[in-house]
């Protein structure tokens, strides 16, 4: 029987709301945000070492490229960024004239990225109304409007034979299930995959980022509930539960050398009173002794 043990890897290595959690296999480093301080970071397993790059105003996710470099969704705009230079390529801008800024992203398995937006969100959870989209943008920079009238685009990863995406929606509280067409980079047959109960709130909270593992269940971090819950999307079913000491868990991403580890990510970003003092609000935990492992995000090949 397989005893997970939870770690608080980095505490408050995030100084607003720590996202996007990436694992890059070839320097076995771990990739993700601190979105309002428009940071993207790069912890490295073996040494311990950081090191980061700054932009101006939000970086909403961080992805490696197969050329070198990241590519991160900044403001509006998804950029290639030099990690060691800093120099900035805008390859694309989404809602162009409105306030909307990117959220999560992932690349799919054949190296084309799915970045999404949402709307001004004055209190975490709460955005002005379904203002947001999600795109995706091809290897040549292409960008295709896939969805629109979402209201704050989060979580996504598809299965192993590539032919279901997830996509996670936060204010309707939904996981969404698609048909994936990869070849053509298309969606269809929208269904929902987990529901979250109305009176749910405080044990589920708003599902944000997710990641799926090698047994096909999704593992979801539950924003405002201090948990991520591992689903049966085929049944919708809460399968396990694991609790930290911080409110608002973020994302998810397998990793580690044998992909068997868990990096979790939170936000301290503007904390509500009444979410009470949390010392532990925007670090990066890890999560161990699992008993399943995952797969490791892809690159974007843009
Ligand atoms: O991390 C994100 O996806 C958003 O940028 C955050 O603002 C919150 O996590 C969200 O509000 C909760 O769903
Ligand atoms: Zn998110």
């Amino acid at each position: 029987m397989a005893s997970p043990k939870i770690e608080t890897l980095l505490p408050t290595v995030y100084s607003t709301c720590g996202e996007g959690p990436h694992w890059d296999v070839p320097s076995q480093s771990l990739y993700s945000v601190d979105i309002q301080a428009g940071t993207a970071l790069r912890w490295e397993a073996d040494t311990g070492k950081q090191s980061k790059i700054t932009l101006d105003g939000t970086v909403s996710f961080v992805v490696p490229c197969d050329r070198g470099g990241v590519v991160v969704g900044h403001n509006r705009s998804i950029s290639h960024v030099d990690w060691d230079s800093q120099a900035l390529t805008v390859l694309g801008e989404l809602d162009q004239g409105t306030t909307n800024r990117t959220n999560d992203a992932k690349a799919d398995a054949s190296g084309r990225l799915w970045p999404g937006t949402m709307g001004l969100e004055a209190v975490p959870g709460k955005v002005a109304g379904p203002v947001g989209a999600l795109y995706s943008m091809s290897t040549d920079h292409k960008l295709t409007k896939q969805l629109g009238s979402i209201s704050i685009s989060n979580g996504m990863d598809w299965t192993d034979d590539n032919s279901v995406m997830f996509y996670i929606d936060s204010v309707p509280r939904k996981v969404y299930a698609f048909d994936f067409d990869m070849a053509a980079g298309t969606i269809s047959n929208q269904r929902t995959a987990v529901e979250f109960a109305p009176d749910s709130l405080s044990t589920y909270g708003l599902p944000d980022g997710m990641c799926i593992d090698a047994e096909g269940k999704i593992w979801v971090a539950c924003f405002s509930a201090s948990a991520v819950h591992r689903f049966d999307p085929e049944t919708g079913k809460t399968l396990q539960t694991l609790k930290f000491p911080a409110t608002n868990i973020t994302s998810v991403c397998f990793g580690g050398k044998n992909l068997d580890e868990l990096f979790v990510t939170s936000s301290q970003y503007n904390l509500q009173p009444s979410q009470g003092v949390q010392p532990l609000a925007g670090s990066l935990f890890r999560v161990t002794g699992l008993g399943v492992k995952g797969r490791a995000p892809y690159n974007y090949k843009g």
